[in-house]
């Protein structure tokens, strides 16, 4: 890519989240990930050229020297800080401007610093196969946190038995961020337990809300709408999708076929989730025990057979297995770790100056991996344990928002590259790759509306399930009842 030969023609609309805007490249498997502001502040966000392209640096050197080590160098792809032609980033952001989501443009993207992350498109796989003509599939996957608080610093006892992404639906709908709740549950996905984590699939299939897309030959074919037919759009999606998973059987029709093709694609996600190249060199998973917090959430619609089905765990060196691992460095909750938030804005308020040695806001290098992983067990009063412990968790909440890409494309017969997923003997067979993307660094300074945030969720679920006289249980089985109007597919 010649940075100083841009034109905004050979690149187009990608996607976009809360902070950043994303542009694909129409040759080369290549992104940029621009920044985006409040569009009302937009012109005054006073930095210069050199301090935007400080801030960009900055999420690049936490992709790369802090989460990439613990999230596994397979699994990161922390890309390179650039600095555009303003001309260029001015005409895309125009160009790009019809294709935005109208619930995105309260925020503008960035045309002043010409500063982006420039990425591999993780979207993109080289099919395996000469003369393969189905191109890549890819399925995005945001699973939020995948644990129920264990710390004796969560005062309410609904903290340990719902979890935050189940609560937080309540909080959601009533805000209207959503029309629909999603019955997803993260702790589902994250069992280990192939049953279950169907069943979160299946959930995350009928209402994707931002936490799953498909992506065929780069392009999104399946998310959220809001006034959608789910049961006509999960039919298109199978069309899509039969060509990859019932290559030799004619045209589909009929919803049975829907579900059979869906079917498919939630085992191939399953196996890609729980995916470990270790395993694959000793032929033996190596497991982790399941850890405190990790039982379920009282709030998925799951039967509670299925839940008492055995123990199962993770394998060690999956993606969920280091995501999780990442996720429960917060140990002290929201209620834990706000005292000592409050310990080290007073120490700082004194001595200004050791702002830059506890590398409050970076630089995310070496240094402040080790202070990460070498925090103190044991509260012993000093402000390296209240540093450490406010590094964990910032850390934590990266991993509790970051998004799974499963890139996938089929092998013909007899051209098994590595790694591939063979779901059964008899079936197609693809070669993939799982990626995590979406490892900004949380600012320290949202540590305070995070302790806020928490509160309210919790209260807003309490009163919510105390004004319909319903146990939280009972609530989600009136749900299941109602599940024969919906999708069902057969959990394996
Ligand atoms: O707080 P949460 O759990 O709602 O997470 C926010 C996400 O909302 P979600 O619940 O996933 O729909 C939110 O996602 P959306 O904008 O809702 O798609 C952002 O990812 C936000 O991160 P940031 O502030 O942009 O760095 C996320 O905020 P952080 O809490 O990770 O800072
Ligand atoms: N390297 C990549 N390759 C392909 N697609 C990408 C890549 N990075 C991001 N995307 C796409 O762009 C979307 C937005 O990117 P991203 O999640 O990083 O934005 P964000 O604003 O940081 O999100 P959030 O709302 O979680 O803060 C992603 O959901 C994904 O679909």
């Amino acid at each position: 890519m010649e940075l100083d030969k841009m034109d905004e023609n050979d690149w187009k609309y990608h996607g976009e989240g809360n902070k950043s805007l994303v542009v694909s490249h129409g040759q080369h498997s290549r992104v940029l990930r621009l920044l985006k502001y409040p569009a009302e502040n937009a012109e005054n966000t006073h930095q210069t050229a050199e301090q935007a392209f400080r801030h960009i640096q900055n999420i690049v050197d936490f992709n790369k020297n802090v989460m990439k080590p613990l999230l596994g160098e397979k699994y990161v792809h922390h890309g390179e800080a650039v600095k555009l032609p303003l001309d260029f980033v001015r005409q895309l952001s125009l160009k790009v401007q019809q294709e935005r989501p109208e619930s995105r443009c309260d925020k503008v993207m960035d045309t002043f610093s010409g500063c982006a992350v420039c990425l591999p498109n993780l979207t993109q796989i080289s099919a395996c196969h000469i003369g393969e003509h189905r191109p890549p599939l890819c399925i995005e996957i945001k699973p939020k946190c995948g644990f129920l608080p264990f710390s004796r610093h969560a005062s309410k006892e609904v903290k340990r038995k719902v979890c935050r992404f189940c609560m937080h639906q309540h909080f959601k709908l009533a805000n209207g961020k959503w029309k629909r709740m999603s019955r997803y549950c993260p702790l589902d996905l994250f069992s280990g337990n192939k049953q279950r984590m169907y069943v979160a699939i299946k959930h995350l299939l009928e209402e994707p809300q931002n936490n799953f897309k498909i992506f065929k030959n780069g392009v999104l074919i399946y998310s959220c709408k809001d006034d959608a037919d789910r049961q006509q759009d999960l039919n298109e999606l199978a069309q899509h999708l039969k060509p990859y998973f019932f290559p030799t059987n004619g045209l589909i029709n009929g919803h049975q076929s829907s579900k059979a093709v869906l079917n498919e694609l939630i085992q191939v996600i399953i196996s890609a989730l729980l995916s470990s190249w270790d395993s694959g060199r000793t032929g033996e998973p190596r497991k982790v025990l399941p850890s405190e917090g990790r039982a379920h959430c009282e709030a998925s619609p799951l039967h509670r057979d299925m839940l008492r089905n055995g123990n199962h765990y993770l394998p060690k060196d999956c993606v969920l297995s280091k995501i999780l691992q990442a996720q429960m460095l917060d140990n002290l909750d929201i209620e834990g770790l706000y005292p000592l938030y409050k310990r080290v804005e007073q120490y700082l308020e004194e001595f200004p100056k050791e702002r830059n040695r506890l590398q409050i806001d970076g630089p995310y290098n070496e240094n402040f991996l080790e202070k990460v992983k070498n925090c103190p067990s044991e509260d012993d009063g000093s402000i390296e344990y209240a540093v450490g412990k406010v590094h964990q968790y910032r850390v934590a909440m990266t991993a509790k928002d970051c998004s799974v890409m499963i890139a996938l494309a089929p092998c013909g017969e007899g051209e098994l590259l590595e790694p591939s997923l063979e779901i059964q003997p008899s079936k197609p067979r693809f070669t993939y790759s799982v990626s995590i993307l979406d490892l900004d660094p949380k600012p320290y300074e949202s540590i305070p509306h995070q302790y806020k945030l928490d509160s309210k969720i919790v209260n807003y679920y309490l009163r919510s399930i105390q004004s319909k006289q319903e146990p939280p249980k009972l609530n989600r089985t009136l749900d299941r009842d109602r599940e024969d109007c919906t999708l069902v597919f057969h959990p394996v």
